[in-house]
């Protein structure tokens, strides 16, 4: 589990988060809605062990994040970032084989790069293996990248459960994209692993989420089931739109329409 206990944290006197409490439990998807500026990204860094929090704690495992050794870090929480720029030209496979630097001494090449490949065919990126990165699209580089942190926090040299944090996995990707990348984040989840994403649409939430926060000004307004949570009222307040909830056409998730 990793759990956030009471976080506070503020920037130059202004506050950005206030006593946050959630939990991102392993084998679930947790989303992270709310408008722009609400702290969904500083919260996600927190939860990370990038930025430390002015007050409160960060358990992963039951250990308090702030005091486990960097390496034993990066092999159990991975994060992919809003944006990330390689500028050598590295290839695909190469980048993804960066993911295993946290494993170096624990594991074999081979099973560094038995893994990359099997990362890189979760995220349909095995045919870019050979390509230099610098020369895929945007989309094919984020599933790269996705296929990085897969590598990062996969293998059998540790029994916790493992967490991947994504910051906006979706932006700039087509809807085919999008898709195909959260499909990735239910596939992992479903072998145990605690992912966590923020995302800015709620109907790409209401379909692969298991559980949704929805925070507003450095608060969390409400947290729990998707179904439970995703309701017109709650979303009228967090993003200031209004908007009919209805059953998914084709899912049993719920599906939002606004209406202004
Ligand atoms: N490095 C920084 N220096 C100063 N203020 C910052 C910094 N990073 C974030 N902030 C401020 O903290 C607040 C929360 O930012 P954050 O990026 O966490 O929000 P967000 O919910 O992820 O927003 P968005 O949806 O726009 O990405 C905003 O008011 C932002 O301006």
């Amino acid at each position: 589990m990793l759990t956030a206990h009471n976080i506070s944290f503020a920037r130059r006197g202004t506050p950005i988060l206030t006593d946050v409490t959630t939990e991102v439990k392993p084998g679930a998807v947790t989303a992270l809605i709310g408008p722009n500026g609400a702290g969904k990204s500083t919260l996600l860094h927190i939860l990370s062990g990038a930025i430390q929090p002015d007050h409160g704690t960060v358990l992963l495992n039951g250990l308090r994040l702030a005091a486990l050794p960097r390496k034993a870090l990066a092999r159990q929480r991975a994060v992919l970032p809003q944006s990330s720029t390689i500028s050598f030209p590295f290839t695909a496979l190469q980048v993804v084989l960066m993911g295993r630097g946290a494993h170096a001494g624990v594991t074999t090449r081979t099973e560094d790069m038995a893994i990359a490949q099997e990362a890189l065919r979760m995220t349909g990126a095995e045919a870019l293996a050979d390509r230099p990165f610098t020369s895929l699209s945007g989309g094919e580089q984020q599933r790269v990248q996705l296929a990085r942190v897969i590598a990062q926090i996969s293998g059998a040299d540790q029994d916790e459960p493992r967490f991947l944090l994504l910051d906006e996995p979706t932006n700039h990707l087509d809807l085919s994209h999008q898709l195909k990348i959260l499909r990735v984040a239910r596939a992992l989840s479903r072998r145990g692993v605690g992912v966590f994403a923020v995302l800015h649409d709620p109907n790409l939430a209401a379909m692969f989420a298991d559980t949704v926060i929805i925070m507003t000004k450095g608060h969390v307004l409400t947290q729990g089931p998707t179904h439970a949570v995703l309701r017109a009222e709650i979303i009228e307040e967090a993003l200031g739109v209004r908007v009919i909830v209805q059953r998914h056409p084709a899912f049993d998730v719920p599906h939002i329409v606004p209406v202004e």
